[in-house]
């Protein structure tokens, strides 16, 4: 068999490809694959990094583990050296970061470096979640992405974007190079699969009878407790819901608009699906600080629109 360079042959589409193909510009094409590059090396620091502490805590007063210090370093730095992007955001940061100023043609990215990187020691899939805005603005509503992504660190390393335009997931060969797995990933309008985050004796009225009524109609409860696994099963399966409600002492939830909410709500507002905080879409709430919180409830907008009608009773 003739060799074939990876990534060129008849049946391989790799991401720089792909991108080129969605006619954005080319310092939005280079700043997803720089992204895309460091997470090989997030993905190697998950596999082989210290699993301790790193001594510090993040804005929430969380303890950071030094898996989420190093993880936001790589892609910090790579932001930085991409030449295209001026401010920068993570939830393992205490302010905005400055990389070069306002110009024409430059980005802003919002991320979360390691989510749920409680559960690597206990070896359960965790992620990298990312918006990105055009311009220097990070306080602006999710609605103005100009790209989302994730990569899901698990059995197999995939990843998963959109720039508006369909969603599409690339999964990471024994190269290393992403290759392009699924394209323009659509969900369907109801699904029988839901993974509720949060305490549940914690849970408001409505939204315990909410999940009393899924558990009636025959819903599988799948939940890993790590929300990039635990949305990427309802976008590749196409079906079921993921929420974090408002909890009785938390009435926003736990997950973060900025790092955590947004990106995902775009990614599955682009395949058809839904994101509410219980009263408007995710993607249309106006961010007053990087710290912000909301409850949130996405997956199939059938099942995002009835879990509305119960939670409007909380
Ligand atoms: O187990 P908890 O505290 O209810 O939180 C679970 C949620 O918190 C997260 O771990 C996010 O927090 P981190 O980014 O701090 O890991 C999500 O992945 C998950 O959906
Ligand atoms: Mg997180
Ligand atoms: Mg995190």
């Amino acid at each position: 068999m003739p060799f074939s360079e990876p990534g060129k042959t008849k049946f391989q589409v790799d991401l720089r490809r792909h991108l080129r193909n969605q006619g954005i510009c080319d310092n939005l094409v280079h700043l997803i694959c720089e992204i895309a590059e460091a997470s090989k090396y997030v993905i190697n620091a998950v596999r082989t990094g210290d699993l301790g502490v790193a001594g510090t805590s993040n804005l929430y007063g969380e303890e950071q583990l030094a898996l989420d210090v190093l993880s936001d370093r790589i892609i910090k730095k790579r932001l930085i050296h991409s030449g295209v992007v001026c401010n920068i955001a993570s939830e393992e940061m205490d302010e905005i970061f400055q990389a070069q100023a306002d110009a024409d043609g430059l980005y802003s990215v919002a991320y979360d470096p390691l989510d749920g990187s409680s559960l690597v020691d206990v070896n359960l899939a965790v992620g990298t979640i990312v918006s990105i805005y055009e311009g220097c603005n990070l306080l602006q509503k999710g609605r103005n992405q100009v790209a989302a992504m994730y990569i899901l660190y698990g059995p197999r390393v995939s990843m998963v974007y959109s720039v508006g335009k369909g969603v599409h997931e690339f999964t990471m060969n024994h190269l290393m190079e992403y290759t392009l797995s699924r394209e323009n990933i659509t969900m369907q309008d109801e699904g029988n699969i839901y993974a509720p985050g949060g305490l549940r004796n914690k849970y408001q009225q409505g939204t315990e009878q909410f999940v009393r009524y899924l558990e009636e109609k025959g819903a599988k409860l799948r939940y890993s407790g790590g929300f990039v696994p635990d949305i990427n099963q309802v976008i590749m399966k196409g079906k079921g819901i993921f929420m974090y409600p408002a909890l009785n002492g938390s009435p926003n939830g736990k997950l973060r608009l900025l790092f955590e909410l947004n990106a995902m709500a775009f990614l599955v507002e682009n395949a058809g699906g839904a994101a509410t905080d219980g009263r408007q879409p995710i993607l249309d709430l106006e961010p007053h600080s990087l710290d912000q919180r909301a409850p949130v409830y996405i997956g199939c907008k059938a099942d995002v629109v009835k879990a509305m009608e119960f939670v409007s009773r909380n």
